[in-house]
């Protein structure tokens, strides 16, 4: 028989997990079940699916073949008990949310996230009695002064979108724990390979597949990877199937399975280039300052070093010319392309404090770390010396 692929190495897994072809006529590719709906061998049957005293599929938005394969790799990856997948890294994001809080709830959120999550936790939720709290978690000293009896959720991104800060998962989730709170870590930047959210304490691992996980720019999609099978549960049949309704396609879940096959390597290839832009970008005359973990000039950097396997593959720096530099710089860019997301195989760089952040007042992205000057770049796979060159001569230009 097949070798057990659930006790293998990342890759192995990544590739493996949970599929045997001669369960499927022999296919080595897994089959992708488009079906919305799934027929039943009697009435009794059917109903008993509904209510969950039988397992079997009766449509899609609840459950698919093709979604719960990808979801068990992301549960072996991230080493949680079950996940449930998204149309977008918002749905997941929402509809986990929306399922863990009650008015007068309290969510506790690092300093600074992407935008969109900024403006779901203070524009959205906020509209249905759940009080948001900002704190600089990179010092847990301020999470513990922070939590509070009516504190359900603590919320965090490390490293943080667009400005790299990192947060000890460790430490907040023992303060978190010890107050009756429970942690959600947005884990896409690092993917599973680099960082597991759940193994330092956390409760959920979130991500954008949009990014990373799809890792070619050809999809959207979410996942939400957990540590307890009943707040999974809960997510799937009230987060998804009622709140939000953030279905992902099980083509997309087949695109995301191809990712997953080559995440290692491309991580690898995105971290080392990473490191050598960072250092490159570091020693330019037109530079002020680079935010990258793998810098020993980082102020996380050793914390990096201690909860990161590798540094990643994002940066985002600030020119000696500020903004007006900046934009000089991404304007000047020839085979770096100017576009927001990340994670893709090619590098990309943006301005968030026109885009990704701009739902951020000035105001806000002054109090939450996020410079009008910062430029974001997602370093991709192309050969490091052509990006060494484009990005070296932009520079100059913004010097
Ligand atoms: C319109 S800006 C483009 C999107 C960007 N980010 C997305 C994102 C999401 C949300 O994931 P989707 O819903 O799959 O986009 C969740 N969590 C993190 C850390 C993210 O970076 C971006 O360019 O920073």
């Amino acid at each position: 028989g097949k070798a057990n692929t659930h006790t293998g190495g990342f890759s192995t897994r990544a590739i493996h997990f949970g599929y045997n072809p001669a369960d499927h006529q022999g296919a080595l590719v897994p089959p992708i079940y488009t079906s919305a709906t799934f027929a039943f061998p009697d009435v009794g049957y059917g109903g008993r699916c509904f209510t969950g005293e039988e397992n079997g599929y009766f449509y899609t938005r609840i459950a698919n073949p093709t979604l719960a394969l990808l979801e068990g790799r992301l549960a072996s990856l991230e080493q949680g008990v079950g996940a449930v997948v998204f149309g977008s890294g918002m749905g997941a994001i929402t509809a986990t949310l929306w399922s863990m809080l009650e008015p007068g709830d309290e969510v506790l959120a690092d300093m600074t996230l992407y935008g969109c999550t900024f403006s779901f936790l203070n524009h959205g939720l906020a509209r249905f009695g759940v009080s948001v709290r900002h704190v600089d978690m990179t010092n847990p000293a301020n999470v513990a002064a922070a939590l509070g009896d009516k504190t359900r959720v603590v919320y965090l991104e490390s490293p943080a979108n667009p400005n790299m800060r990192l947060v000890n998962i460790a430490a907040v989730s023992a303060l978190a724990h010890a107050s009756g709170a429970k942690v959600v870590v947005d884990n896409t930047y690092c993917t599973p390979y680099l960082q597991q959210p759940l193994l330092l304490g956390a409760d959920v691992s979130v991500h954008s597949m949009t990014k990373y996980l799809g890792g070619h720019g050809d999809l959207t999609a979410g996942a939400a990877v957990f540590a307890d099978a009943e707040l999974a549960q809960r997510v799937r049949l009230y987060g998804l199937k009622d709140m939000t309704g953030a279905v992902m396609s099980a083509q997309d879940a087949h695109l995301v399975m191809r990712g997953l096959k080559t995440l290692a390597l491309r991580m690898d290839r995105h971290c080392q280039s990473a490191q050598t832009l960072a250092d490159f970008i570091a020693a330019h005359p037109a530079t002020a300052v680079v935010h990258y973990p793998g810098l020993p000039s980082f102020p996380q950097h050793a914390l990096a070093k201690q909860q990161m396997r590798q540094m990643g593959g994002m940066i985002a720096f600030e020119l000696q010319g500020g903004l007006e530099a900046g934009m000089c710089f991404m304007d000047a860019l020839q085979l770096v392309t100017r576009a927001v997301s990340l994670g893709d195989a090619e590098t990309l760089a943006q301005h968030p404090a026109s885009m990704t952040h701009s739902v951020y007042t000035p105001e806000e992205r002054a109090a939450h770390g996020i410079s009008e000057g910062l430029v974001r770049m997602s370093v991709g796979l192309e050969d490091v010396t052509d990006l060494l060159d484009d990005i070296g001569q932009a520079l100059d230009l913004a010097h």
